[in-house]
């Protein structure tokens, strides 16, 4: 059931503002891409593209090869869940979820000994049976957002849109259903889109992530390498922590207020860049070659981990590295860092 989704050299603009500049990617059969970016960058546009709720100004959205503007809506067959809770109040859960099968032309609606056969077997799926009676007001947050996705599921939808599903619940419930949400699409396989805020989200739950900025896409790609191989500062800041450092590249090197402190693979690189570099890329040293100087400024406890800030000259803000070993030097304490890894742009 599962289609390909192409979306194709996708614009879009509202008045004069941009809100997709020339966006092309490829979601696979069953694959689960999540789109990730700040807040107006296009996300929520793009989905509502694909699903048919907004026409694009140039470009394709294609169902296996099928231009999706020579289908209606409900021949796109698209399962859409939102951030709110658009679950019918008057309905119970039964209900809701058969929602979809009963409002096909009647001629394509399936027996009501289906549809019972169906809704059962969705509840089982998403954990929810012997609620079916209930009313959304009647269940919690997290359980009506498993009811949402039942009811997109039940048409069988060809691609499944999920648009900050989890986006309105506490951190505990978001958890548990990422984690339930990965391994119910192992099951079903649709091809997904999902969009979402939360780096984290994007990164545990998606087979590949397209990160959107300012409408067009910056870089797309499977989390690790999205993350571990940033093609863009933007790239670089937006995902995961990292410090900025200001240096000049010359010789294959990367200087530091004079200091050489990191080797540059990018041979192209001369003169002024920024050298990005992540709390865990960095580690105290006795001493050597390509090593920082700072004093400890303050130590915090961030999650698991330790994070050291280390005040450097010559940088603006606290160097912030984690400390990978039980023991911590004591605040006022000068320590030497070495970096080793990082990114140059
Ligand atoms: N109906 C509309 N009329 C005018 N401008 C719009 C409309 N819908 C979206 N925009 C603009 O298009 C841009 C992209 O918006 P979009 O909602 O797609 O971003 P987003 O990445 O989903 O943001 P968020 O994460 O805040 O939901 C924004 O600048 C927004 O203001």
């Amino acid at each position: 059931m599962s289609v390909t989704l192409v979306i194709d050299q996708a614009e879009k603009q509202f008045d004069i503002y941009p809100a997709l500049r020339g966006v092309s990617f490829t979601v696979e059969p069953g694959e689960l891409m999540a789109l990730l970016g700040p807040s107006g960058s296009g996300k929520t546009t793009l989905l509502r593209a694909i699903a048919g709720l907004e026409q694009l100004d140039h470009g394709r959205v294609l169902f296996d090869d099928v231009d999706t503007r020579r289908l209606s809506l409900r021949e796109r067959r698209i399962g859409f869940v939102f951030q709110s809770y658009a679950l019918f109040k008057n309905m119970n859960v039964f209900e809701n979820i058969a929602f979809g099968l009963r409002a096909r032309p009647r001629a394509k609606r399936p027996a009501e000994a289906d549809i019972r056969r169906r809704v059962g077997d969705l509840l089982d799926l998403v954990q929810l049976a012997g609620l079916e009676k209930r009313f959304p007001a009647q269940l919690s947050g997290g359980q009506r957002q498993r009811v949402a996705l039942a009811r997109a599921l039940a048409i069988e939808p060809s691609v499944l849109l999920l648009d900050e599903p989890f986006g309105a619940l506490d951190a505990k419930v978001r958890k548990d259903l990422r984690s339930w949400l990965r391994e119910l699409h192992g099951r079903t396989g649709h091809t997904t889109v999902f969009v979402t805020h939360d780096q984290e989200e994007a990164l545990e739950l998606a087979d590949r992530v397209a990160i959107l900025n300012l409408g067009a896409i910056e870089q797309i790609g499977s989390p690790d390498a999205v993350y571990d191989q940033p093609e863009s500062a933007f790239v670089c800041e937006f995902l995961g922590e990292t410090n900025k450092l200001p240096v000049h590249i010359a010789g294959g090197q990367a200087f530091f207020e004079d200091m050489p402190v990191f080797r540059s693979n990018g041979q192209n690189h001369l003169g002024p860049a920024s050298l990005y570099v992540r709390p865990q890329h960095i580690k105290l040293v006795d001493n050597g070659p390509l090593s920082l100087q700072g004093v400890v400024a303050h130590i915090r406890r961030n999650g698991a981990i330790r994070r050291l800030e280390v005040a450097v000259k010559g940088y603006a803000r606290r160097l912030e590295l984690d400390l990978a070993s039980a023991v911590a030097p004591a605040v006022g304490e000068r320590v030497a860092m070495k970096i080793t890894a990082g990114h140059i742009f």
